[in-house]
């Protein structure tokens, strides 16, 4: 067996199960059975994923830690959001028995299942295994019916080690080619669902997410550039989360000519990772907000394994050892290695002519 393989097997079967819950809280929301304000659907999504995915996390390595974005201290108050959280844990199960079984079995009660939740409460830091779940990322995207994803990585004395991504409404085919309108409307359409992971030194793979865990997955990797102005990049859609301005302005100064792909997520993150997308850019809109470790941890590794580098603005690499957030960074700039310090000195020009 080589190294991590449990650990990834368990990651990637925890991925898979907790987006078949997210997919039902979609769909109960588009029937109108969960309230159409528009926090609670993504409230409930994200507690039951989180508790899920602790959940086979606590039975297979119960002296694991992990930082976790959802805590439940609102669910132990407002006992009607539990109990429809917890009819959605306890009736999400993988179709596969034995993988099932590979998880450890389902959450045994309301209580445990709060328990779970609140276990992602680790401070983090540079010490022993540490998990990074974002049980929904890209919730704006969720709510769209365009792009989110289940985030879960471990890092091992503050280097990710393990990372999976499942994108429930991407494209399987890696080889799609990422359309403009990626982000929007792209729930339950024919061939949508992929989960992609890595291990540290082992290359990364992509899969089908209705059949994770079920043979190996096929290895990706980025698309070579060989004229940058011809490069495909992707930015979130939210400009509250990075400025699209900066990150137009760095377009021109590569003199890239295609419109940037907006979509949310990490689903960037895997969407470079398989040459489907070239550069990612996440340039900062606020001098005080620090990314949190969760919405990248899966993401860079993916990317990296792929033959990708993935810094901050300023070239250096993301430290994920300083606590729930990235503490020592600023923003993001991921592309295939070759350009990477190409599109870097791009970054930097723009950035210091503010
Ligand atoms: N001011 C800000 N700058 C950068 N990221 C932010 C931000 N405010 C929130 N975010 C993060 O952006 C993530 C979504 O990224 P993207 O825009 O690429 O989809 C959110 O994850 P969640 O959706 O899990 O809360 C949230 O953690
Ligand atoms: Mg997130
Ligand atoms: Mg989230
Ligand atoms: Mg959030």
């Amino acid at each position: 067996m080589s190294i991590y393989s449990k650990e990834l097997e368990v990651a990637e079967l925890a991925v898979q199960r907790a987006s078949i819950l997210t997919k039902k809280v979609f769909h109960e929301k588009a029937k109108g059975t969960v309230s159409k304000d528009d926090k609670s659907p993504v409230t409930i999504g994200d507690f039951g994923a989180q508790a899920l995915i602790i959940q086979a996390i606590k039975k297979n390595f119960p002296n694991d830690e992990v930082v976790g974005e959802e805590e439940a201290s609102t669910l132990r108050d407002d006992h009607k959001l539990r109990d429809q959280i917890w009819a959605l844990v306890e009736g999400t199960k993988l179709a596969d028995a034995e993988a099932e079984k590979v998880l450890g079995g389902p959450v045994e009660s309301v209580e445990a299942m709060l328990d779970a939740i609140d276990a992602g409460n680790s401070a983090g830091g540079s010490r022993g295994r540490i998990w990074a779940l974002d049980p929904i990322d890209g919730t704006k995207g969720f709510l769209r019916g365009g792009q989110y994803a289940v985030c879960l990585a471990l890092m091992v004395d503050g280097d990710v080690k393990v990372g999976v991504l499942g994108c429930p409404n991407l494209p399987i085919d890696d080889s799609a080619p990422l359309a403009a309108d990626a982000g929007v409307d792209q729930t339950d359409a024919e061939g949508k669902g992929v989960l992609f992971s890595a291990v540290s030194g082992q290359g990364a793979v992509s899969r089908p997410l209705g059949t994770a865990g079920l043979g190996k997955g096929q290895p990706i990797h980025m698309k070579p550039v060989n004229d940058i102005t011809q490069a495909t990049f992707c930015e979130s859609v939210e400009a509250g989360h990075s400025s699209h301005g900066d990150q137009h302005a760095i377009a021109l100064k590569l003199r890239i000519s295609k419109p940037s792909v907006r979509m949310d997520s990490q689903a960037k993150y895997g969407s470079i990772a398989r040459g489907a997308g070239d550069i990612y850019l996440r340039l900062p809109t606020s001098a005080t907000y620090q990314e949190k470790i969760w919405d990248h941890a899966a993401g860079d590794l993916i990317v990296r394994e792929a033959g990708g580098q993935v810094t901050d603005t300023l070239g250096r690499r993301l430290d994920f050892s300083k606590g729930r957030t990235l503490a020592e960074n600023k923003g993001v700039v991921a592309a295939p290695i070759a350009v990477h310090d190409h599109v870097l000195e791009a970054v930097k020009e723009v950035l210091s002519k503010k």
